[in-house]
């Protein structure tokens, strides 16, 4: 099998003659934690079967999982993460449920340098050259997402879930889809991040389009070093800000007017919002541009 390519196992019902590999023998877990989310805690791990090394995210489920529906849900949406494959979206090897543990364990590829958040925080000064060429890859892989159809949406794409890796520069998407399926089982969970929320999203008839909104506040993020809206103090200040159009404050701190151009593109009403696809055409972003 292909590095990576290996048999399903719990994600989906079993196929007898599919060679059913036991996932919490073949993955070992180090007892080093690469970071923590909400529900989420990734730890660095190594697969036996392939000898790579992987991250082991671990998403605890309140058990409400147990719904036929939901779990049919997680079926096809971990069938749909695993036929991914992109040079900018994070690969999703695998997944399966613990029931004991009561968690959905997903095992990605993994990046030792992070986050593009934490990356951003570790080197304060990148020309407008790597962002640029940063701004090219998240696009990339957004043009893949939405152009299946029916469009795969991120929903919640934000600094936070853009993994980097620090040799080459590479740039993926990460955290994929699992807010969908998850947000429904972990009620309390409201789906998204309000800084990075497009207003339609609130409203439900919502497009694609939604992650290039997110997509702008993370470039405003990435030339600011600041959460968009950090000027508020909670959700419903966001929300108030974001419903009646006002724009982050962060936005008058970008020198670049270029680049300000560029983000003010991204915000625009979903109406007037340009696709993934015609933003890479921008010539903000051409090589040299
Ligand atoms: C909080 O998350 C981190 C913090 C710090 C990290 O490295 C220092 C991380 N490295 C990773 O490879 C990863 C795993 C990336 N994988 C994903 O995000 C992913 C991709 C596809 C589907 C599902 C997921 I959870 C996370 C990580």
């Amino acid at each position: 099998a292909e590095t990576g390519e290996d048999v399903a196992v719990h994600a989906e019902p079993p196929d007898p003659d599919v060679l059913e590999i036991d996932p919490t023998s073949r993955y070992i877990m180090y007892n080093e934690v690469l970071g923590k989310g909400a529900f989420k805690t990734v730890y660095k791990a190594f697969d036996e079967l392939n000898g790579i090394e992987v991250a082991w995210n671990q998403v605890r489920i309140e058990e409400v999982l147990q719904k036929p529906e939901d779990l049919e849900r997680l079926y096809s949406e971990v069938r749909l993460l695993k036929s991914l494959k992109h040079s900018n979206i994070v690969r999703f090897y695998n997944s399966w449920i613990d029931d004991k543990k009561k968690t959905v364990n997903i095992i990605t590829e993994l990046f030792t340098s992070g986050s593009l958040r934490q990356y951003r925080k570790k080197h304060k000064k990148v020309d407008m050259k790597a962002v640029k060429s940063w701004a090219r890859q998240i696009l990339t892989g957004l043009v893949y997402l939405h152009s299946h159809d029916p469009p795969i949406i991120h929903r919640d794409l934000k600094c936070d879930n853009i993994f980097i890796n620090g040799n080459q520069g590479e740039v993926k998407i990460g955290d994929l889809g699992l807010a969908t399926v998850l947000e429904q089982s972990n009620a309390k969970s409201v789906i998204g991040t309000p800084e990075f929320m497009a207003p339609e999203l609130y409203d439900e008839n919502y497009n694609e389009l939604v992650d290039i909104y997110s997509f702008g506040m993370c470039m405003l993020e990435m030339v600011t070093f600041e959460y968009p809206y950090s000027e508020c103090r909670n959700s419903a200040q966001i929300y108030k800000k974001v419903s009646s159009g006002i724009k982050p404050a962060a936005l008058s701190k970008v020198n670049d007017q270029e680049m300000k151009l560029f983000i003010e593109k991204c915000l625009v009403p979903a109406p007037q919002r340009l696709s993934a696809k015609e933003l890479l055409m921008d010539p903000f972003l051409q090589a040299n541009g």
